[in-house]
């Protein structure tokens, strides 16, 4: 009997299978569907997605698709292949790595099963988002208890559910933000997330503590899967490790969808009011994603930018994500090897 391996199964959020319309429209409509990202009962839920957004927003975030896409494809997907073989590489053959989507593809059935037919003793999941969220990070644990409880054979599954305070982590966003301020000087740093309704935050919220002001500011044992705390955390770790004042950085949130409120401060609504604050030089790190995608490169690279340099501003500079760095590698090596 050859040596049992430890499955990894590295799952990010899923990217539409071609910038295609209909490919696009597929894709919100499964992404969308999701009871933990639009969180209302299934049947106006169902008219609500099918009926209205997939369909009108489907057009135009093809066209933004469109943009993204490059000769590998979706960045959310290639670097995802990349870091899969890194990984694979220098865990060595007592594991097996796969990499799934929470939409579309490959799904989490598909990398479920390629680790099934190897018999892994024990699957790791890791799904790659720094903060935890019911709407991402959630999302994947709850999918993957879903299809492994109907195996004969149940392995042990540990779910990492937050990285944000990884040593690794930080340091490999912080190298990449010192690589840019080493060759410009800037006024003011940005630290943008991807938003979540309010509501998701209260609902998640332990004993209904968070007011959703100040009191994120803090992480401890009551908050610490607050998505709005462990943001400001991680934007604090970041300001440390890039020697940043208290007054020089700012987070925000971004992408919001619908008319309820999101958490805040908004990014388009602080972006235009720096320029007059004197801000004229922005760095902007996107620090709930690990890889490069639509919400970074199109709407904080291209959209942002634009609508910076409309209110006055001059320069608007994307740190890269943290895509197949050395150091990203390390740090998932780690998460891996300590679960
Ligand atoms: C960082 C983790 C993410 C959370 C939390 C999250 C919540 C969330 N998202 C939407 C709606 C959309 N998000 C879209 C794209 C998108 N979202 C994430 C990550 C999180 N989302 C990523 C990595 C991406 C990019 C995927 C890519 O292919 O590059 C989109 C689709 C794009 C568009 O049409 O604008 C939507 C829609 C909601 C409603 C939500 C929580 C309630
Ligand atoms: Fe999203
Ligand atoms: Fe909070």
């Amino acid at each position: 009997m050859g040596k049992e391996k430890i499955g990894v199964l590295l799952v990010n959020l899923g990217t539409p299978d071609s910038p295609a319309t209909k490919d696009v429209r597929k894709y919100l409509r499964e992404f969308l569907m999701d009871g933990r990202v639009i969180d209302i009962p299934a049947i106006p839920r169902f008219i609500l997605v099918n009926g209205i957004i997939a369909p009108l927003r489907a057009p135009k975030s093809a066209k933004e698709y469109a943009k993204l896409w490059v000769e590998r494809g979706s960045p959310l997907k290639f670097y995802g292949y990349d870091v899969r073989d890194m990984l694979q590489k220098s865990l060595g053959d007592d594991y097996k790595v796969t990499l799934a989507m929470r939409y579309q593809n490959p799904s989490i059935e598909e990398g479920l099963n390629e680790l099934k037919a190897v018999n892994v003793k024990r699957i790791i999941v890791i799904p790659l988002f720094p903060q935890y969220a019911s709407a991402s990070t959630g999302s994947v644990s709850e999918k993957v208890n879903e299809l492994v409880s109907k195996w004969q054979i149940i392995p042990s599954v540990a779910h990492i559910n937050q990285f944000m305070d990884h040593p690794k982590f930080l340091e490999a966003f912080a190298n990449n933000g010192k690589a840019l301020m080493e060759k410009q000087d800037y006024d003011h740093v940005i630290f943008s997330y991807h938003g979540l309704p309010e509501r998701h935050i209260r609902k998640g919220s332990v004993g209904n503590q968070c007011q959703l002001g100040s009191c994120c500011s803090v992480l401890h044992e009551r908050n610490r899967y607050c998505y709005r705390a462990q943001c400001f955390y991680t934007s604090r770790e970041l300001a440390k490790r890039l020697g940043l004042k208290e007054d020089g950085y700012t987070t925000t949130f971004q992408s919001r969808l619908g008319k309820d409120p999101w958490i805040k401060p908004y990014t388009d609504e602080v972006l235009e009011e720096l320029p007059e604050k004197g801000i004229k030089k922005a760095l902007v790190f996107s620090p709930a994603f690990i890889s490069d995608c639509l919400e970074t490169t199109i709407e904080v690279g291209e959209e942002f930018k634009e609508e910076f340099m409309e209110a006055g501003g001059e320069v608007w500079d994307l740190v890269p994500s943290l895509n197949d760095s050395e150091t990203w590698i390390e740090c998932l090596e780690d998460l891996v090897k300590t679960a």
